[in-house]
């Protein structure tokens, strides 16, 4: 299992939307605004869709990866930070219970 994570992505992101390279997608992105940033996210959550139902295994992992970045930069556009998207996740793992079951082994 590789060891990358989307925290590793997310600093990834922050230090390239804060870049002066012009070659920077992150930056150009960010450049573009919202609405556009929004757009992109749009589009890779429907090619993800179209993927999955085509069970195309190759194709959905590529689209999820488009999706995630994309959804980094929107939150990232908006400060919205992603401590604060697992938090409120984690807090409704906390609500349903099911937090212990998840971390105990099968019996
Ligand atoms: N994970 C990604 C990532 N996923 C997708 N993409 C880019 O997303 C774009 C999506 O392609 P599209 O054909 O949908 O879009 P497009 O050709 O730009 O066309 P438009 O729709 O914008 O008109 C491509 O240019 C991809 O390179 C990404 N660009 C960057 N990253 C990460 O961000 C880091 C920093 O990238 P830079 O900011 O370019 O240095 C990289 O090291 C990666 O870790």
């Amino acid at each position: 299992m590789t060891g990358f994570t989307l925290s590793d992505l997310d600093r990834i992101i922050a230090a390239r939307a804060a870049s002066d390279d012009a070659g920077s997608y992150t930056r150009k992105l960010m450049q573009k605004g919202v609405g556009k940033i929004a757009q992109k996210v749009g589009e890779e959550a429907v090619e993800t869709a179209i993927a999955a139902v085509e069970n195309d295994r190759e194709g959905l992992t590529g689209e999820v990866a488009d999706l995630l970045y994309h959804l980094l930069v929107l939150m990232r556009a908006r400060g919205v930070s992603l401590d604060e998207v697992m938090a409120e996740l984690d807090r409704r793992t906390a609500q349903s219970g099911l937090a212990e079951k998840a971390a105990r082994p099968p019996e």
